[in-house]
């Protein structure tokens, strides 16, 4: 299986710090990608990196072949790479559906358009229609995303993801501050999704990680120390002693 998203030694340094060294991972349509890891280990500086918001030290990322190592932000977002943040990124006075167009639009708008013609405009209105129906909202449409819960919120920013029509989710702590219930609903929603996508999950709730991912890397200090199937990491000895603790 060809990887969607390959990551060859990705590295990026803080002055002194490498934060992330020597990464080389693949995305693929149809699996959830989980990447684990202690505090500061790494993993929100490689989602930065894949999406283009921070610039690698060394290393290559290429989608579908094509290396976007050097890519801006917004032509790898239009290109296909979406992503959400660790903390909730919507806008709480708008409604749920507004919150999916505008991201549709910010999406397909050159950074330097300021009006958007109505075929855009339509088309974004369909893209945010499609968003929300994937992430199960469409009843929610007209709401103010303000007045959600916070698991619905977690699920529109998944949404406004979707809204740009990635083929690659990454995926920052989408399941921070969930009861089990709004869990539940999320890990539903990513195993339906990765049958069109592929998706890096970064997430702390391990119990979630070894329900949903197919595959797991495990990061130290920008480091992988281990990559597989989620049966292999939780036996892998130095794994459990560098993060898992004996209880897993
Ligand atoms: N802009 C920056 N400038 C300097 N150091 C940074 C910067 N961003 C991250 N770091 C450092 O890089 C290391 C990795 O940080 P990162 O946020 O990627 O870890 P993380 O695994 O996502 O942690 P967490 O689970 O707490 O979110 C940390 O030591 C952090 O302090």
């Amino acid at each position: 299986m060809t990887a969607l998203l390959s990551v060859e030694g990705l590295t990026r340094r803080f002055g002194g710090l490498t934060a992330v060294n020597a990464i080389t991972l693949d995305l693929h349509v149809g699996e959830v990608h989980a990447v684990i890891g202690t505090n500061g280990a790494g993993k929100s500086t490689l989602i930065n990196m894949l999406s283009g918001e921070i610039e690698a030290s060394e290393g290559r990322i290429a989608l579908d072949g094509v290396d976007i190592t050097r890519r801006a932000q917004w032509r790898r977002a239009r290109a296909g790479v979406g992503r959400s943040y660790q903390r909730t990124t919507i806008f709480p006075e708008f409604s749920v559906h507004e919150n999916c167009r505008l991201a549709a639009q910010a999406a397909t708008a050159r950074p330097w358009t300021v009006w958007q013609s109505s075929g855009r405009c339509a088309a974004s209105n369909a893209a945010a229609d499609a968003a929300l129906e994937a992430a199960g909202l469409s009843n929610e449409a007209l709401r103010i995303a303000g007045t959600l819960s916070h698991g619905a919120q977690r699920q529109l920013e998944v949404a406004m993801c979707l809204a740009t029509r990635p083929r690659v989710l990454l995926l920052d702590e989408p399941l921070a501050g969930m009861g089990a219930e709004e869990t539940d609903r999320m890990l539903t929603l990513l195993a339906r999704l990765k049958a069109t996508h592929a998706i890096l999950l970064v997430e702390h709730d391990m119990d979630a990680v070894f329900r949903i991912a197919d595959r797991i890397t495990v990061m130290v200090n920008g480091t992988v120390i281990a990559t597989g199937d989620p049966r292999s990491i939780r036996e892998n000895p130095e794994v459990r002693t560098a993060y898992l603790g004996e209880d897993h």
